[in-house]
């Protein structure tokens, strides 16, 4: 289990990114979090990549590669609310009107889930993919995960290469249909592009270009891990 197992960040190879001074904070759904929870006997420290692209740019398959190549746990933003919303949950009918209108589930709810995976793993490095969404999003993580990301992958694709492809996929999504594809969008451009903005101005984002074959977009997204990777060592 990653949360014992794992980081003093106080001590941390990536002390320079990671926030050391989280409060202690109590949720108003009573989760608690406090500084102390992190604490653990390995020196080891969370590695925190943020996946982001607009519907259908990719995010999930480009994953799996990195996934397969570099060992990271992928943590899909929207497969776990998915899963809540199927799992008897308080929030079940919540996440699947909100999912269902192409809107931002309250980051609280997401947060937990993202940090109740990361605490429950025993790989440190993750890929959290379709997360943060909004502004609101990345500010609670910072607040309740008290850590950074070391970098963000953009997935930068045009609109109507996503349409195609979401209209394609053919997974029983109930947000995989026309009327609700053109919400998403619009909460993308609203709400996502300025996290891509904030983490460009930051110099942490790898825009990388999504169009083309699987294995193209791959071979874009490899040095930008293997020179983290080789950074890190
Ligand atoms: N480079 C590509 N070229 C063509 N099709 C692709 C490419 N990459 C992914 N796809 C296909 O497009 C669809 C959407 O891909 P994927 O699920 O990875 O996107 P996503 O960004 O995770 O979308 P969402 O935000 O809706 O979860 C899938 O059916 C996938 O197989
Ligand atoms: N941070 C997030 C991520 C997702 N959602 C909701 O889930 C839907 C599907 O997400 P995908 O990443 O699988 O496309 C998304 O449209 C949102 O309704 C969210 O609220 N917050
Ligand atoms: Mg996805």
């Amino acid at each position: 289990m990653w949360r014992r197992a794992t980081a003093t960040f106080k001590s941390s190879l990536f002390l320079g990114t990671l926030k050391h001074n989280a409060p202690r904070f109590t949720t108003a759904t009573g989760f608690h979090f406090q500084e102390k929870d992190w604490m653990g006997p390995k020196q080891v420290a969370p590695v925190i990549t943020f996946v982001l692209g607009g519907p259908g740019s990719g995010k999930g398959t480009q994953c799996a590669k990195i996934v397969e190549t570099f060992g990271f746990k992928h943590l899909s933003a929207g497969d776990l609310l998915r899963r809540e919303m199927v799992s008897n949950s308080e929030y079940g009918s919540m996440i699947l009107s909100t999912i269902s209108e192409g809107r931002i589930v309250p980051s609280e709810v997401t947060v937990k889930l993202i940090l109740r995976e990361m605490e429950f793993s025993d790989n440190h490095k993750f890929l959290i993919d379709g997360f943060p969404r909004s502004e609101e999003n990345r500010i609670a993580f910072e607040q309740i995960i008290g850590a950074e990301p070391h970098m963000v992958l953009f997935l930068d694709c045009p609109e109507e290469e996503m349409v195609k492809r979401v209209l394609s996929r053919n997974q029983g999504r109930i947000d995989d249909n026309i009327d609700t594809i053109k919400k998403r969008l619009k909460v993308f451009e609203a709400l996502n592009l300025p996290v891509v903005d904030y983490y460009a101005k930051k110099g942490k984002l790898y825009r990388i270009n999504a169009v083309g074959t699987v294995d193209k977009i791959f071979e874009q997204v490899r040095p930008v891990f293997e020179a983290f990777e080789h950074g890190a060592k």
